[in-house]
């Protein structure tokens, strides 16, 4: 069953440069296709939801615009400077590393940097910026491991800002936060926009995507819909998308 919704459904967010343009695109992980023909376009300078069920690909095709995932065919063209910052699952990064709050956030500078070189200056200020922004300057000598879930968090997404990039890919960057947290960081996502950057969030949280400038929606790997959350996120799109096949 192929269904799409709101495909023809230009908006504010859509009529901009796409700041990515997915083109048939297919992936996954060897013998599990996930990704089958996927073509959307990510407006620049917007905030886009991923959103769809467990499994549906949201993940996977973070992880090729984040190109830790090489696509099996297709084409993803990028119409901006510089590596993508990506966030992952917190699930996906260990906890137990013996890194404390600032090492971690520190991390984002490798990129320029180099791994374990100096820092300069203002590498140093990047970083103090980003756990300010965060609300973890308090936490910045604590180690990773003794954080509850919401603070490491927040010290990963911290890492993912200190790379200033234009393009920040977050993989559901609010699941487990308290309600502070988490308007914390949509005001933060917010903030991002104003100032040129590009984001793109997996999420289950659809106050979350209704926040957003444009959402794509998938299920089974396949791009059921994509355009505004207005248009999209109707109970009726939700439910037959949320049906159990
Ligand atoms: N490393 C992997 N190796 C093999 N299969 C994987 C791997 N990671 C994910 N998958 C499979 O790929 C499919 C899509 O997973 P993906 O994590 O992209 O979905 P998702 O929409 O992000 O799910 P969730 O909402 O649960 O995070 C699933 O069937 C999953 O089991």
């Amino acid at each position: 069953m192929k269904i799409m919704f709101n495909t023809a459904s230009p908006t504010a967010a859509r009529d901009r440069t796409p700041r990515v343009r997915i083109t048939e695109l297919y992936a996954g992980y060897p013998g599990r296709p996930v990704l089958h023909g996927l073509s959307a376009d990510i407006p620049a300078s917007a905030t886009t939801a991923l959103i769809g069920p467990n499994g549906s690909g949201k993940s996977t095709l973070l992880g090729v615009m984040a190109g830790v995932l090489e696509p099996t065919s297709g084409e993803l063209r990028s119409d901006g400077n510089g590596p993508p910052a990506f966030v992952p699952q917190r699930g996906a990064v260990g906890d137990a590393l013996p890194l404390t709050v600032r090492q971690t956030v520190e991390m984002g500078r490798w990129g320029e940097r180099g791994p374990w070189r100096r820092l300069t200056r203002r590498d140093r200020a990047t970083v103090e910026a980003a756990m300010e922004r965060l609300g973890i300057s308090g936490l910045a000598t604590r180690q990773l491991g003794e954080l509850s879930g919401g603070q490491r968090q927040r010290a990963l997404i911290a890492q993912g800002l200190a790379q200033e990039s234009d393009l920040l890919l977050l993989d559901e960057p609010t699941t487990g936060l308290d309600p502070e947290a988490r308007d914390r960081i949509a005001a933060l996502l917010g903030e991002l926009v104003a100032d040129g950057v590009t984001v793109v969030q997996a999420t289950h949280d659809l106050e979350a995507a209704r926040g957003a400038d444009a959402c794509l929606l998938l299920r089974d790997g396949h791009l059921v819909g994509q355009g505004s959350p207005e248009r999209l996120l109707t109970p009726s799109t939700l439910a037959q998308v949320w049906q159990p096949a």
